[in-house]
C-alpha cells in the first residue's frame, strides 16, 4: 500500500454528478464526497475540479435536456453552480470539511499576475486544510463550454499545484480501444506510458451530460504529463476506489504512473517555467547561432545578445518569445530587451560585439516542455 502523503487533483465530470434529466444527483455526489473524505483521512491533500454546473442547472431554466446554445448553457451554469456548491457545502460539512469555490477561465492562466494569484490562493487554502473546488467561470468563458475544457482546466491546475497525480473521473472505467457505449467488444487499456496520436484516435465523443468525451481527457492527460504530473482516468463506483487508485489497483487507465515506484518519470516543472511553457502569450521570435544554442541547451547557460542572428516581431521587454536555431524551435523565454532595442544592437553599424543577456536561464523553458 502506498504510504506517501500525496497532493492530488481530482476532476469529476457532469456524468458523475448530475441526474440524467438534469439537477444535482445527491447519491452520486455523496459517493464522491465519501471518496474524497477517505483520501483526506489518509493524509492526502485534495483539490477538486468539478463540472456539472450546466447539467445541474438546465432544469431550472425549464429545459428537458442539456441546452445547445451558448447563452442557454451559460444561464444554466449560473443556476447550477450555486446548486452544486450548496450541495457540496452540506455534504462535505457533514465530514467537518470546509470548502472554497474558485472559478477560473483559460485567460486567467495566460495573465501572469492572475496566474500567480491563483497559485497563492490555492497554496494558502491547502495549507489551511480547506478543500478548493474549482470550475470554469462559465458566464464569461466561451471556449470552455464548447470544447469541454474542464479536463484541461484540471490538468493545468494539477501542474500549478505540483500535484503527484491527476485523477479524471467519468462514467467509464478508463480508455477502451473503441467507444464502449457503442461497441460491446471494446477492451480497456490499463496503462499508457504516453499519449501518442494513435492513442488519441481511439477516443470518441461525449456522453449525454458531458462535453469533451474521452478525447479531451487524453489531451488533458498529455498536458499534465508535459507538466510532470501522471494521470488516471476511471470511474468512481465505491468510496474506497480512489485510495485503490493510489495503490496502483484502480480500475481504469493510468498514464505514466507506477504505484510501486511511487514517483513520476519527470519532476513537475517549476511554476514560473510552466507559465512560460504552457500559458504565456508568445509575442515574437529570435534566431540564434550554434554557440548560443549550445550554451543554453548543453552548458545550462543564459542566452546572450552576441548569439542572436535574427529578430522577428515587435515584442517588449518582459514578454515571452520563441527561440529558433537551424530552423527548429529550441525553447521559449522572457526577453530582457524590446525587439527594437535588439534590432539596433544587431545592426552592422554597431561598434564591437554586443553584450548583455537576452533570456536568463531562470526565465527559459526548453522546447520538449512546450505545448
Ligand atoms: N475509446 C473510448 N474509451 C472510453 N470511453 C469513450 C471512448 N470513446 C468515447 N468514449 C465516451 O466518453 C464518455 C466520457 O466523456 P464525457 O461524456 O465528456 O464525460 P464527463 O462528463 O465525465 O467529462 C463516455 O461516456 C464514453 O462513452
Ligand atoms: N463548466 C462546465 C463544464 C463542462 C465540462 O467540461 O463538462 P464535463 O465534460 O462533464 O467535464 C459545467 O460545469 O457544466
Amino acid at each position: 500500500m502506498n504510504k506517501r502523503k500525496m497532493r492530488l487533483v481530482v476532476k469529476v465530470g457532469s456524468s458523475s454528478l448530475a441526474a440524467l434529466g438534469g439537477g444535482c444527483d445527491p447519491g452520486k455526489m455523496s459517493l464522491l464526497v465519501s471518496a474524497v473524505n477517505q483520501l483526506r483521512q489518509a493524509g492526502h491533500q485534495v483539490v477538486l475540479v468539478s463540472s456539472g454546473a450546466v447539467a445541474s442547472g438546465f432544469k431550472g431554466l425549464g429545459y428537458q435536456q442539456r441546452p445547445r446554445t451558448l447563452a442557454a448553457k451559460q444561464a444554466a451554469a449560473a443556476i447550477g453552480q450555486s446548486l452544486l456548491m450548496q450541495t457540496y457545502t452540506q455534504l462535505f460539512g457533514a465530514h467537518g470539511i470546509t470548502i472554497a469555490q474558485i472559478l477560473l477561465t483559460r485567460s486567467d492562466f495566460s495573465h501572469r499576475g492572475r496566474y500567480q494569484h491563483a497559485f497563492q490562493t490555492l497554496s494558502l487554502l491547502l495549507e489551511k486544510t480547506v478543500l478548493p473546488i474549482i470550475n470554469e467561470n462559465d458566464t464569461v468563458s466561451v471556449e470552455e463550454l464548447t470544447f469541454g475544457d474542464n479536463d484541461m482546466l484540471g490538468a493545468l491546475v494539477a501542474g500549478l499545484v505540483h500535484a503527484d497525480l491527476y485523477l479524471i473521473l467519468t462514467d467509464t472505467d478508463g480508455l477502451y480501444d473503441k467507444d464502449p457505449r457503442t461497441h460491446k467488444d471494446a477492451v480497456r487499456i490499463p496503462y499508457l506510458s504516453s499519449i501518442t496520436e494513435d492513442v488519441e484516435e481511439l477516443a470518441g465523443g461525449a456522453s449525454e451530460l458531458g462535453t469533451g468525451g474521452m478525447r479531451s481527457k487524453l489531451i488533458a492527460a498529455k498536458t499534465a504529463q508535459q507538466l510532470g504530473v501522471p494521470s488516471f482516468i476511471g470511474h468512481l463506483g465505491e468510496p474506497g476506489d480512489l485510495l485503490a487508485v493510489l495503490a496502483g489497483q484502480g480500475k481504469g487507465t493510468y498514464v505514466d504512473y507506477k504505484a510501486e515506484k511511487q514517483k513520476r518519470s519527470l519532476p513537475t516543472l517549476p511554476t514560473r517555467k510552466q507559465w512560460i511553457a504552457v500559458h504565456s502569450p508568445v509575442r515574437g521570435r529570435i534566431t540564434v547561432d550554434g554557440g548560443a544554442a549550445e550554451a543554453i541547451l548543453k552548458n545550462r547557460g543564459s542566452l546572450l545578445v552576441a548569439g542572436v542572428v535574427d529578430v522577428d516581431g515587435s515584442f517588449l521587454q518582459g514578454e515571452v518569445i520563441d527561440v529558433f536555431y537551424d530552423g527548429s524551435l529550441i525553447g521559449r523565454g522572457v526577453s530582457r530587451y524590446d525587439a527594437s532595442e535588439l534590432q539596433l544592437l544587431l545592426s552592422p553599424h554597431q561598434d564591437g560585439k554586443p553584450s548583455g543577456t537576452v533570456i536568463h536561464r531562470d526565465q527559459w523553458t526548453e522546447a520538449s516542455f512546450l505545448a
